[in-house]
């Protein structure tokens, strides 16, 4: 009787099953190389999409690679707002005061780690606190952290940015029922024309004084400055520019970035299908009067400050 030979069999199934082997393993690689595809070429219409298309595991807290650090009254927020449009950052919604406090610095990293948004591996998790810029702690206990931490900087026109800062500490007394003497009367020492540099909102324009305790641990080159006022206006060249700084593509555009004329200010929206989404009243509201000689004052007393500055970034604005 014809005997089927069993070394025979064996060969065949040994065969077979690494055929099988090699399609399998084909077709998984070309899966995850269309699921990189994907990612690499979405637009901001497709991100919901493709976040749901990967598996949910991915998703966890990190923590962030860039931090909006001031300038207070400099358009953080909206700076927030419009980078978060972008798919490949995830912004903390809420100012965290990690760096700047004893007490939420005591928490530690983990706790810090907790406060930030769900991100992809691939998306950078940005937190903005505006207190971090003058605040002499903050440069040291970043770097300890994150020494390649990227810092972005909004900058507005001093005396602008001091009365908006008034402004709001005007408002904050007067929701506790309490006064606040005139501008003139706190910016300026004892009427004199000097400055009260211990005064806050004069404090937070010296934005030379700031920078310098932050070049003493990160380089110029981790630092990047956004030009406040030009932002405010037109948001998108300054944003093109935070894209490179950040190193992802250029995704947002103009059609998520809608002027609201009530507002007077540029609101945000992800994609067609939502309404823009415009900052709250305490944002872009009628600033405290102050007199023309008073701001003229204040805008020479700045001065030394401005060319300092412009001297250690090599740039200048036009204040
Ligand atoms: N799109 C848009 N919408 C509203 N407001 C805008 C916008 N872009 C820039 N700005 C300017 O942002 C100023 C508030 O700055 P901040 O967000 O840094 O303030 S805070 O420090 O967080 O309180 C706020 O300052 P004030 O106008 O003095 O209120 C605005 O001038």
């Amino acid at each position: 009787m014809y005997r089927f030979p069993l070394h025979f069999l064996l060969y065949t199934c040994a065969i077979l099953s690494l055929l099988a082997l090699v399609e399998i393993s084909f077709f998984y690689s070309n899966q995850k190389d269309e699921q990189q595809y994907e990612i690499h070429k979405y637009s901001m219409e497709d991100e919901s999409a493709i976040n749901e298309s990967v598996d949910f595991e991915l998703k966890k807290r990190r923590l962030p690679g860039c931090l909006i650090i001031g300038a207070r009254k400099g358009g953080t927020r909206a700076l927030l707002d419009a980078l978060a449009l972008h798919p490949m950052i995830r912004a903390a919604r809420r100012e965290v005061h990690f760096f700047d406090r004893n007490d939420t610095f005591s928490r530690g990293i983990a706790w810090y780690k907790d406060q930030m948004p769900l991100s992809f591996h691939h998306q950078l998790t940005i937190e903005k606190t505006p207190a971090y810029f003058p605040s002499f702690v903050t440069p040291e206990r970043v770097f300890q952290m994150n020494s390649k931490m990227k810092i972005i900087v909004i900058l507005r026109e001093p005396v602008i940015r001091t009365i908006s800062d008034y402004t709001q500490v005007y408002y904050n007394r007067l929701e506790l029922k309490k006064s606040l003497p005139l501008f003139g009367e706190v910016v300026f020492r004892n009427g004199t024309d000097q400055i009260d540099t211990d005064y806050k909102p004069v404090r937070n324009s010296l934005y030379e004084i700031h920078l310098r305790s932050w070049l003493n641990y990160f380089p110029l080159s981790q630092i990047h400055i956004v030009d406040g006022d030009k932002f405010g206006i037109d948001p998108l060249p300054e944003l093109r520019l935070v894209e490179s700084f950040l190193n992802v593509p250029h995704l947002i555009n103009s059609s998520s970035l809608v002027w609201d004329q009530r507002k007077g200010f540029f609101c945000f929206r992800k994609n067609q299908r939502q309404p823009p989404h415009c900052l709250g009243d305490s944002k872009g509201r009628t600033h405290r009067p102050v007199s023309s000689s008073t701001r003229e004052n204040l805008r020479k007393a700045f001065l030394p400050y401005n060319e300092r500055l412009f001297a250690l970034i090599g740039r200048r604005f036009r204040w």
